[in-house]
């Protein structure tokens, strides 16, 4: 019999040392590494920004578990429901609960919110499918598949017979690669299995500059600082890719354009690409501007700072710009995690500055309901030229450097409102992601699905236990807050309660107030964006470290959002003054004007 879950009372939020497994990756198997405690810049991986644990917080290091790891077996096996019968089928799920559900209403916010989230997600984690091995995993039948079958390859998604748009193909499979785990890729033996971020956990910009230096080295120009570029049509963009004259761009053929950059996730749409390039251009912007006030700068005194400037910026977008419409503004003030002029963020070398597989297994992907179905090109009088489908446009950045194209892609990401939040994926990313790519289309909500269980990501009931919301002993409770049409559906699909997928349940819940996430996602997220403030040493305005930032200098970057990048970096000439606000809801800044904000005389070393 079941007795009831109730919420775990010893746990006490933002405190968690790590469990166990980490504990074995920092005795064991971390590298040794001699820090400088007088360093002012961060290292690309992000070692030694915590001078007694010197790998925490760097990339490679094991994702923590906020709650124990649900494996079947213990260490990789996907679970099994209570009553020991097998999890439905992702896709099973997305058919009969969220497809019947997708459609695009317009949110008060623009595109930007939704690109800038994912922009924020790839500077934190990045959690890579398994590439090695077999080809295609969906070449074994699935009902074929075993121990023996090679690891990445034990978890390809199963296609329901009768479904509505791959069943019209004969589809039956649909391609998945298990995350690659610190012990079957990286040679640490820790059990259960956990997957090792392949990202700088601390927002440091690495998306932009690099999670390691190899990276980040490839892409210096050792140059006034800057950041290397590739000309085309007379504009200035990320560096194309050495790809020998292939025209693979992240597994697609036939693709011209495929741009290198700190991040692999580069080129998968339009709108991280701009993002990249966008920031690629302010780094050197700023970069130059350094220079011209400090002629005696080297090289690399300028690259760091242009890097430390960016990495504070994007920080500061995050905490007082995105935050507050993510968790909404009251939860943010409550829990400490806004940004306030006159109180400093406190370093606390406790804290470990590390994502919870929860979070990058479930919560964090709450959002990919906010991706609008759409890009609208809208040139400089304000016309709607043309509109593309996101998903017929991933890993092909050849129409960017067109034209004035990046430039009406950033303009329609401005005007257009953006997805509102539902409880569900819109059409296009639940069928067709990647459309026309080698691997066949995908749908997004059943890979996440699927990821999460690989990653051994916790129930839902369980999470929302570990958050301390009201306990959930039945389908029943489930009604206190979602309707009866999705608490049928649940009981139709799982064995009990308590076998609902994170994902699933997060999804479901209506938003909290003011915010674009419902409660167990927001806790679940409030958690990992505690950690990596209060446990980064270089977080922007912690005072008292060797870099800490002049008082004059902060109120330089507290003057300056989103809206001063894309100003400086195209060729828009007015954006709203709340840049995450369609114009029509927030009033049109001049870029000319907002531009005097962008004054970096604080930064002059003889004054
Ligand atoms: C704009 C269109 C977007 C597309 C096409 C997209 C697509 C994807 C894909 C293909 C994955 C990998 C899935 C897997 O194999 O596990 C992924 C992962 C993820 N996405 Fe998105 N995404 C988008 C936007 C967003 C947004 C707006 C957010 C959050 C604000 C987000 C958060 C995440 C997170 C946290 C992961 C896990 C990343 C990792 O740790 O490696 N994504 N997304
Ligand atoms: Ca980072």
């Amino acid at each position: 019999s079941i007795s009831c879950m109730t919420a775990n009372e010893d746990f006490v939020i933002y405190h968690g040392d790590g469990p166990q497994s980490n504990s074995i990756y920092y005795d064991k198997c971390a590298p040794t590494v001699i820090c400088n405690p007088n360093d002012i810049y961060r290292t690309a991986n992000g070692s030694c920004n915590n001078l007694e644990n010197p790998l925490w917080g760097s990339s490679e290091t094991p994702y923590i578990r906020l709650s124990e790891a649900a494996y079947n077996d213990g260490d990789h096996e996907v679970r099994k429901q209570l009553d020991g019968s097998l999890l439905p089928i992702p896709r099973k799920v997305q058919l009969l609960l969220f497809l019947g559900k997708s459609q695009d209403f317009p949110d008060l916010n623009n595109y930007h919110l939704s690109q800038f989230g994912q922009w924020a997600t790839h500077d934190i984690t990045l959690l890579p499918p398994d590439s090695s091995g077999p080809k295609r995993c969906c070449s074994t039948p699935i009902n074929e598949i075993n121990s023996n079958t090679p690891y990445q390859c034990q978890l390809p998604i199963e296609l329901p017979m009768d479904d509505p748009v791959y069943g019209r193909h004969g589809r039956t499979c649909m391609e998945f690669r298990r995350a690659m785990t610190a012990a079957h890729n990286f040679n640490c033996s820790i059990t259960p299995q956990i997957p090792m971020n392949q990202a700088t956990p601390f927002f440091d910009s690495s998306q932009l500059y690099g999670h390691k230096l190899v990276k980040a080295n490839s892409i210096r120009s050792f140059n006034g600082g800057r950041l290397i570029t590739d000309v085309i049509n007379e504009n200035e963009y990320c560096p194309l890719r050495k790809r020998n004259g292939s025209l693979l761009c992240d597994g697609r053929e036939n693709v011209g354009v495929c741009f290198e950059a700190g991040d692999p996730r580069i080129n998968q749409h339009f709108g991280i690409t701009s993002y990249s390039i966008m920031f690629t251009r302010f780094h050197n912007v700023v970069a130059d501007m350094l220079h011209q006030l400090n002629p005696q700068w080297s090289d690399e005194v300028l690259y760091q700072e242009a890097r430390k400037f960016i990495g504070a910026l994007n920080q500061i977008i995050v905490y007082r710009d995105y935050l507050p419409i993510l968790l909404g503004e009251s939860f943010t003030k409550r829990v400490g995690l806004d940004l306030s002029n006159n109180i400093r963020t406190k370093y606390n070398p406790l804290l470990m500055p590390q994502l919870s597989i929860e979070f990058s297994g479930g919560a964090f992907r709450v959002p990919h309901n906010t991706v609008a179905s759409f890009y609208n090109y809208v040139d400089k009088d304000y016309e709607t030229v043309d509109s593309v489908k996101l998903n017929e446009w991933m890993s092909i950045s050849d129409p960017l450097v067109e034209g004035s194209n990046l430039d009406e892609i950033v303009r329609g990401m401005t005007t257009s409102a953006g997805r509102l939040y539902t409880p569900s994926y819109n059409y296009l990313l639940s069928n067709f992601m990647f459309h026309n790519h080698i691997t066949g289309d995908q749908d997004l909500l059943a890979v996440d699905i699927q990821r999460g269980r690989d990653v051994g990501v916790p129930q839902y009931i369980k999470m929302r236990a570990w958050c301390g919301l009201p306990e959930i002993c039945s389908f029943e409770d489930l009604l206190n807050f979602l309707p009866y049409d999705d608490v049928e559906k649940l009981k139709e699909l799982y064995a009990t309660v308590y076998d609902i997928d994170l994902l699933v349940g997060a999804l479901l819940e209506p938003p909290v107030d003011g915010g674009t996430v419902g409660p167990t996602a927001q806790c679940i997220l409030a958690d990992v964006f505690y950690r990596i403030r209060f446990g980064d040493r270089f977080f922007f305005d912690v005072t008292g470290q060797t870099g800490s930032y002049s008082p004059a200098q902060l109120k330089t970057l507290r003057k300056i959002d989103l809206g001063h990048v894309i100003c400086a970096t195209t060729e828009l000439d007015e954006v709203p003054f709340n840049i995450f606000q369609p114009s029509g809801y927030s009033l049109m800044v001049k870029c000319q004007e907002h531009l005097l904000n962008l004054d970096l005389s604080g930064w002059r070393e003889f004054p």
